[in-house]
C-alpha cells in the first residue's frame, strides 16, 4: 500500500479538497520484469493478465487459477482507488494554476491520441484530433512522447511543427524552426539519440524475436528502432506462457536490455537510464525552461510507460500528468480523461481558453 494525495472536487461546494488516500500498488510493481535472476514466467504471466483487466476466471490449471485470484483481487483493489478527478470537470482550476506561466503540452500517442486497436499498424488519429493538436501547437511548444519509433509516429501525426521523442524519449528530434518561435536561450535544432550504441543489438534480438515467436499465432514483434514491441493483444490467453517463455529464452542471453509492459505489449529496451520523465524534462531543457518558475508543463497520457513523466511532474512540483483510463489506477497523474475523444475535447477547451484570453490580452 503506497499513501497517495488526490485533489477532487466536492460535489456540493464545486470546491478542490485534497484528500489523502491508501492505494495497492500492483501497477507500479509490474511496471518491469526481471529477464534473468529470480524471476519466475508466472510473474510474467501475470503481469500479462494485469494489461487485460476484463477478463474471466480461468479453471485450466493450478497456475492459472492463482493467476486469475490475484487478478481478481486487483479488480476489487482498484474499485477500492480513487479515481483521479476528469480534468474536464476541473477545467477552470487547470488553467488558473497555469495563469502567467507558459503550457507546454507532451502527448502520449496510442491510447492518447488513437484509440487502442488490433492492429499497431492502423493506430490512426482521427483529422479532427488532428487539426486539435495543430490548433494546440500554434499556442503552446507540443511534443508527441511515445513508445513508437520517431519516424513511425510521425507518420501517424504528420505535423512538422511538433517535438517527437520516440522509443521511449530514447529518440528526440525538434522541429526545422523550432527555436524562433518559444526556445528561450540557444537556436540549436534539437535531436538527441539516448541509446545510438543499442542498435546493432536491438536489430539482433528483433531478428531472434520473430524467428522465436513465429510459431505463436497472433504474436507481433515490432521494430521501435531504440527498443521493440512483442504485442500479445491477438494472441489466444492459453499461448500467453509459451509467448512469454520465448521472449524469456532470447532475452537471456541480453543482459544489457530490460523488459517492461505496456498495453498487452512486452517492451524490451535497453537498461540506460533513460525514460519518458527524462525526455521531458530533456525538451524542457532544450526549450530554455530549465530552471524557470513561469512553465506549466502538461502530459498526458495512458500507460505505464507514461507515469515516469508523471512522477517528474510531481517531484518538480510544476504543471500536472493526466491519465487516460476508463479505470481508478495507482498513479502519479493528477487528473484523468477517460479515453481519446475527451483528450480531443480537453485539448480543443485549451485553444477556446487562450485564445479568448489572447483576445481579452490585447482588446480584439
Ligand atoms: O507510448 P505510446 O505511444 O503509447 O506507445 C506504446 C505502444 O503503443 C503501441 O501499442 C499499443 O497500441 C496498439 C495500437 O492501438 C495496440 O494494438 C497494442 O496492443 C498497444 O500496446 C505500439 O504498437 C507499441 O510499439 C508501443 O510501444
Amino acid at each position: 500500500m503506497t499513501k497517495q494525495n488526490v485533489v477532487m472536487a466536492d460535489s456540493k461546494s464545486g470546491m478542490n479538497v485534497s484528500i489523502t488516500v491508501q492505494v495497492t500498488t500492483p501497477y507500479k510493481i509490474l511496471t518491469e520484469l526481471e529477464i534473468n535472476g529470480s524471476s519466475r514466467i508466472n510473474a510474467w504471466l501475470d503481469s500479462m493478465r494485469a494489461s487485460s483487466p476484463t477478463h474471466a476466471k480461468s479453471t485450466t490449471s493450478s497456475l492459472t487459477n492463482v493467476i486469475s485470484t490475484t487478478t481478481d483481487q486487483r479488480h476489487e483493489q482498484s474499485s477500492l482507488m480513487v479515481r483521479q478527478p476528469s480534468a474536464l470537470k476541473m477545467f477552470d482550476q487547470i488553467t488558473n494554476a497555469s495563469k502567467g506561466k507558459q503550457i507546454v503540452m507532451f502527448l502520449d500517442y496510442d491510447g492518447t491520441l488513437s484509440p487502442i486497436v488490433e492492429d499497431p499498424d492502423r493506430a490512426f488519429m482521427s483529422d479532427e484530433m488532428r487539426r486539435t493538436v495543430r490548433d494546440v501547437a500554434r499556442h503552446f511548444p507540443t511534443a508527441i512522447v511515445s513508445g513508437r519509433c520517431r519516424d513511425k509516429v510521425y507518420n501517424f501525426v504528420q505535423l512538422a511543427e511538433l517535438y517527437y521523442a520516440g522509443s521511449h524519449g530514447m529518440d528526440i528530434k525538434g522541429p526545422p524552426q523550432s527555436s524562433k518561435k518559444y526556445k528561450k536561450g540557444t537556436n540549436r535544432a534539437v535531436l538527441f539519440q539516448a541509446a545510438s550504441e543499442f542498435l546493432p543489438m536491438i536489430d539482433e534480438v528483433y531478428k531472434e524475436l520473430v524467428e522465436k515467436t513465429k510459431s505463436t499465432a497472433g504474436a507481433k514483434v515490432e521494430n521501435n528502432k531504440f527498443c521493440l514491441s512483442v504485442h500479445f493483444r491477438c494472441v489466444d490467453e492459453k499461448k500467453w506462457s509459451e509467448l512469454a517463455q520465448q521472449v524469456r529464452s532470447v532475452l537471456k542471453g541480453y543482459p544489457k536490455l530490460r523488459l517492461t509492459q505496456g498495453r498487452k505489449v512486452l517492451e524490451i529496451r535497453p537498461t540506460i537510464k533513460w525514460d519518458k520523465g527524462m525526455a521531458l524534462e530533456f525538451l524542457l531543457e532544450s526549450l530554455g525552461f530549465a530552471n524557470c518558475t513561469d512553465v506549466f508543463p502538461v502530459y498526458i497520457g495512458d500507460d505505464r510507460t507514461d507515469e515516469d513523466a508523471f512522477k517528474v511532474l510531481r517531484e518538480r512540483g510544476q504543471g500536472f500528468g493526466i491519465l487516460v483510463s476508463k479505470i481508478p489506477k495507482d498513479t502519479n497523474a493528477s487528473y484523468s480523461l477517460q479515453e481519446p475523444s475527451e483528450v480531443k475535447d480537453f485539448l480543443k477547451r485549451l485553444v477556446e481558453w487562450k485564445r479568448l484570453s489572447l483576445r481579452r490580452q490585447f482588446k480584439i
